[in-house]
């Protein structure tokens, strides 16, 4: 696998609640616009292999490593099909969650080792990663007001929408260091204001790269 690619790759990441799909339609129309072919599509999942592992992985009970084998086994499934061809054709992706993700739960959120996950990551990446990642950053107390607001009605809370205050401010935590250690690829996006300035600052975001 080569990390040559001329397309561009966009994750975005950020706790439960905190407004990614509020804003996914609008960027990848603002791709649409530009003239890209865009490739719209998310983690855990993306094919219909790890689209069957997402069911499994939100639902079943399992400790740490188990999610992450479980996680990157998708993810790799997910890169090799979808992710690196689309890249290749020159298209733009845009992932809801990534790799990122997998520091911020299963390593900050329940504990699990991070140079096992660092080494998992090489693993299964070969040295890919998204160009820019859009970290939408948010107070739990507040994420987790807007979840409840969220889902009146929804579908039930999975097993990870059920955790505590605690859990969502270490995955915070996990989300501020893998930003920190790579801030070239990083924008955090203040997710704290209204829907209108959150817009705002995604598109500065893309501007800023000339997108
Ligand atoms: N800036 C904002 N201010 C207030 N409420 C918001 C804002 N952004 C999103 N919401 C609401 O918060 C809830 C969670 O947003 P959502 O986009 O589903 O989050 P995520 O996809 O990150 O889990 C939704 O009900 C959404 O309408
Ligand atoms: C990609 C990924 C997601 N997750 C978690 C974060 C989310 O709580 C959950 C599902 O993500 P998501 O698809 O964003 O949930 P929803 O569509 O219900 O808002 O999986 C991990 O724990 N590790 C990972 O590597």
């Amino acid at each position: 696998m080569s990390v040559v690619s001329s397309g561009r790759f966009i994750s975005i990441e950020g706790i439960d609640g905190a407004g990614k799909s509020t804003h996914l339609q609008s960027m990848v129309e603002r791709f649409a616009r530009s003239g890209a072919t865009v490739v719209q599509t998310r983690e855990p999942g993306g094919t219909e292999l790890a689209e069957a592992l997402r069911g499994l992985f939100l639902h079943a009970g399992m400790d740490g490593l188990t999610e992450a084998l479980l996680v990157f086994a998708g993810r790799r499934d997910h890169l090799l099909r979808v992710i690196e061809p689309a890249l290749a054709r020159g298209d733009t992706v845009v992932c809801d969650r990534f790799a990122d993700a997998s520091f911020a739960y299963q390593g900050h959120g329940r504990g699990m080792d991070l140079q096992q996950l660092a080494t998992l990551e090489q693993w299964v990446l070969e040295g890919r990663q998204p160009d820019l990642t859009l970290w939408f950053d948010l107070d739990p107390a507040i994420a987790a007001q807007r979840r409840v607001g969220r889902e009146v009605g929804a579908r039930e809370a999975d097993r990870f929408e059920q955790q505590d205050l605690e859990f969502f401010t270490r995955v915070r935590a996990g989300y501020a260091a893998r930003a920190a250690a790579a801030p070239q690829r990083f924008v955090r996006i203040d997710a704290g204001v209204s829907v209108a300035e959150v817009a705002a600052q995604v598109a500065a975001a893309l501007e800023s790269r000339g997108w």
